[in-house]
């Protein structure tokens, strides 16, 4: 099991120097860096390669984290949203591949956060979304690219708000780089019991968020970590843990999330790192069956 933690726990935009964060999480004592993509597939050589140094000089696996916006959904009504979408996601692959990234997650079957004003019909947006998603899959296979389906809570999604959507949904897409992403966060919301969810999704599960019920870093909250370790031990669960932690009002980080209040209590970027390094410790004693 790797440990990782989001970029965004410290910043308030969808991109950021990741060369900074790559030192610092190496420092917290962190396996792996999760990324925002937003921006990468506008990277420049150098970019690329300076990333990729940092990473290899520090032992840091990058994972790929992306939210995306209206323009890059797969399953829009609209076929030229569509195939725009599928050129960008391409793009993309080829510089996760450059950076050696073999996992992206999030909404990639729609994008994120949803417009509720705008809604299709869900079993019209999920069979366009399993269409989109098999076309997605079949342009990361070629870069040993697996991609993680975030379950998603109600407020903030509606094709997969539980891990019985997303088995469903993994299942019907059939690819075997497709992998279901669940969240704790957002199973606090929906599931009727969090180690069920995680046993139910097996071997299927690729990739896990972790977080409180409000967002802080694992360990300073109410989610209940015994069963969620017993039940990655259950399935032998050998993947990535990401925290997701988010505390800092603003930016499009603060809008998209709804940080309406400062959770950090005006912490400093020392104490930030401070909880972020006790978290990644407490999260390898709960969670890590094979430590
Ligand atoms: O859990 C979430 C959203 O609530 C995220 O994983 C999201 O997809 C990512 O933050 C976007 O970059
Ligand atoms: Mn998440």
């Amino acid at each position: 099991m790797k440990h990782g933690i989001y970029y965004a726990y410290w910043e308030h935009q969808w991109k950021a120097n990741y060369c900074y964060y790559v030192d610092k999480v190496a420092r917290l004592g962190f396996d792996v860096l999760e990324i925002g993509c937003g921006s990468l597939p506008d990277y420049s050589k150098e970019q690329v390669s300076e990333l990729k140094k940092h990473a290899d000089d520090h032992g840091i696996i990058l994972s790929g984290g992306y939210g995306p916006t209206a323009n890059h959904n797969i399953a829009s009504k609209d076929p030229k949203v569509r195939e725009n979408a599928l050129d960008w996601y391409k793009r993309l692959f080829e510089k996760m591949g450059e950076l050696d990234m073999r996992m992206l997650c999030g909404a990639l079957y729609a994008y994120w956060p949803i417009d509720f004003s705008n809604v299709d019909s869900k079993e019209e947006e999920w069979k366009r979304s399993v269409e989109g998603t098999r076309l997605l899959a079949d342009a990361a296979a070629p870069y040993n690219i697996n991609l993680g389906m975030e379950t998603i809570n109600r407020f903030e999604e509606y094709l997969l708000n539980t891990a019985d959507e997303c088995i469903a949904f993994v299942k019907e897409v059939g690819k075997d780089n497709v992998k279901i992403h669940l969240d704790t966060f957002h199973m606090n919301i929906e599931e009727d019991d969090i180690g069920t969810a995680i046993r139910k999704a097996g071997k299927l599960l690729g990739h896990l968020h972790t977080g409180e019920c409000n967002r802080k870093v694992p360990g300073q909250g109410r989610i209940p970590w015994h069963e969620i370790g017993q039940a990655l031990r259950d399935i032998q669960y050998d993947e990535m843990v990401v925290m997701e932690p988010f505390v800092l009002m603003g930016g499009e980080a603060g809008r998209d999330i709804k940080i309406w209040r400062d959770i950090s209590k005006g912490a400093s970027e020392e104490q930030l790192d401070r909880d972020a390094a006790d978290a990644v410790c407490f999260q390898r004693y709960m969670l890590d069956w094979n430590r």
